[in-house]
């Protein structure tokens, strides 16, 4: 059977670190690339990887490298090329830097993999998908960004901290942008089958809400340096997954969305369901007035920084 390639674009902490998770989890070949100036940083980070593949006990290779020709005809494309946030810094501070950062990346992956399915990870993330959609002109189900998982993977983590269970038992849905503004789903949050508001108060559970909101600032105030990467990178892997096992897995994803939900064409976290054709799916759920204002209130955020990139980029 012909294994799997995927290129991870950026070889920074989200980029390496998804390598690793992608690698133990033995879903493909790999290509770890960065840009020129990095010299031989990318070679050396999938050497190193490499030379724990006989420990681990995983079989794939690992390149690094700096040319788009050794990414060609990738199935996959996980983009994390981009400037992360820095204490006192909001992910929308990004977006000058990292929309050209996306637009060149964009163009490069147009050229060298014009099938795969491409996952964004880069911030601001709904504005930087949306960029890298336009970029390609690939089928919408074939660009994506990674967001949905992580937020959902903090919420679900804080719950059971909360409650002293197995985060296995939490199951959990977050919509909306990455960000401030994203929706909590109570309705879809539930341990071991037992709805969550018979075990979290309302009020406990808006501050467990309120913590995840601001789950990327915590991490960045404890790092000082950069920003998290060893569970968003998790949550890349899982999206890679999904698409090179066609798992059809039920996750959040930033999707395009157009008359779903009333979206207007523009990408916001959503349930999709995920597998080889990427966003397969996306999955329609009836809102209550109150999860709809939010969803609709996350959506205009992101809408208003689109506009804000499409003249950055403009000028
Ligand atoms: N969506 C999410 O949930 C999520 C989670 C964590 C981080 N992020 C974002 O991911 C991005 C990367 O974070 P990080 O911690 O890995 O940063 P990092 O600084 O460790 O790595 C970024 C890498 O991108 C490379 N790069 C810059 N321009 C490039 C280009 N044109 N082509 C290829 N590579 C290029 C840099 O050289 C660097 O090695 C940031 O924008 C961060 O905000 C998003
Ligand atoms: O918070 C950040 O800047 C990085 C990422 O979006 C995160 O949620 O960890």
């Amino acid at each position: 059977m012909r294994r799997a390639k995927i290129s991870i674009v950026g070889a920074g902490n989200v980029g390496a670190t998804c390598a690793h998770w992608c690698a133990a989890a033995e879903l493909g070949d790999i290509v770890l690339l960065d840009i020129p100036q990095t010299e031989d940083m990318p070679a050396g980070k999938a050497l190193d990887l490499m030379q724990a593949s006989p420990i681990m006990g995983f079989d794939s290779n690992i390149v690094g490298t700096t040319s788009y020709a050794d990414t060609a005809d990738s199935d996959v494309v996980v983009v994390t090329a981009g400037i992360p946030r820095k204490p006192g810094m909001s992910r929308d501070d990004l977006l000058g830097t990292n929309a050209k950062i996306i637009t060149s990346v964009a163009e490069q992956i147009k050229a060298s993999s014009p099938n795969a399915v491409v996952i964004v990870v880069s911030n601001p993330l709904d504005a930087m998908v949306q960029q890298m959609w336009k970029v390609t002109g690939f089928d919408s189900a074939r660009v994506c960004g990674q967001a949905g998982v992580l937020d959902t993977a903090r919420y679900r983590a804080f719950l059971a901290m909360e409650l002293g269970v197995s985060v296995e038992d939490i199951s959990a849905l977050l919509m909306g942008g990455h960000g401030d503004t994203m929706v909590p789903m109570p309705s879809c949050t539930s341990v071991g089958g037992i709805p969550i508001t018979q075990l979290v108060s309302e009020e406990r559970l808006e501050e467990i809400v309120d913590r995840t909101r601001k789950g990327g600032a915590e991490i960045v105030s404890l790092l000082k340096t950069g920003s998290a990467y060893y569970a968003p990178a998790a949550a890349c892997a899982q999206m890679a997954e999904a698409v090179v096992r066609d798992k059809k897995r039920v996750i959040p994803v930033a999707a395009l969305c157009d008359s779903q939900y009333d979206v207007g064409g523009y990408y916001v976290g959503v349930p999709v369901v995920m597998g080889s054709g990427g966003v397969e799916k996306i999955i329609e759920l009836s809102l209550t007035d109150k999860e709809k204002a939010a969803f609709e209130h996350s959506v205009k955020a992101v809408k208003d920084l689109v506009a804000v990139m499409d003249q950055l980029l403009a000028s």
